[in-house]
């Protein structure tokens, strides 16, 4: 059962609505409470997600080289405002052990993080950790870049700026050459 209480969304979107001075049961707007509702059920599933959990299964795979995932598009919703911030992640990692797991995994930790009321650096922090934490991997780099609709469509109103935050871990943060090789990579397309 999902623990995300649907009802008690629905209630607060007909107050929002009466309180912008919209009436919540003329036709057009009766069954917004509930498509908000579901939205909001799918938008935020992250939240009792666990994006370790992902990591559980691990080839035994001999390779202590570079791994990386690159543009992973995700949907967030920013904690401020409660409205997107979306763009791309981009995660890599040089395994240690044997510990090499699916590529497709690193995607779902992504989204698991990301469906959440968020900051853009938590993200990124978190992917990066959950990923230090299961794997122990010699290092792990994540770099995220994302448009702010906060930033957009209201306050600041600057579209097409993008805020770039990056986590570092582990043997990357003392070489130079690697860090450069994985950016260098993020950015051939
Ligand atoms: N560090 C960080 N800040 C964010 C993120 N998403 C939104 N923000 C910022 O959160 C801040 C909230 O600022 P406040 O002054 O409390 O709110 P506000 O009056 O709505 O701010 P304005 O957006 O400047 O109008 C803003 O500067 C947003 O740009 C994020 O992922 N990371
Ligand atoms: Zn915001």
């Amino acid at each position: 059962m999902s623990k995300i209480n649907k009802e008690q969304i629905e209630y607060a979107v007909r107050l929002i609505l009466e309180a912008i001075g919209e009436d919540p049961n003329r036709e057009g707007l009766l069954e917004t409470p509930k498509r908000v509702a579901k939205m909001y059920e799918e938008v935020f599933s992250g939240l009792h997600q666990d994006p370790k959990e992902y990591f559980n299964t691990v080839f035994g795979e001999d390779h202590e080289e570079l791994v990386l995932v690159k543009d992973i598009p995700f949907y967030s919703m920013c904690e401020h405002h409660l409205v997107p911030f979306f763009g791309k992640a981009h995660v890599a990692y040089i395994p240690k052990g044997g510990k090499v797991t699916g590529l497709s995994k690193l995607a779902r930790a992504v989204e698991a993080v990301a469906r959440r009321p968020q900051l853009q650096e938590r993200i990124t922090s978190t992917i990066a950790d959950s990923i230090v934490e299961s794997l122990q991997p010699h290092g792990v780099m994540v770099v995220v870049e994302a448009e702010h609709m906060c930033m957009t469509m209201r306050g600041v109103k600057k579209p097409g700026s993008k805020t770039v935050t990056s986590a570092v871990r582990g043997c990357f943060l003392n070489d130079d050459a690697a860090r450069s090789e994985v950016l260098s990579l993020i950015r051939d397309s």
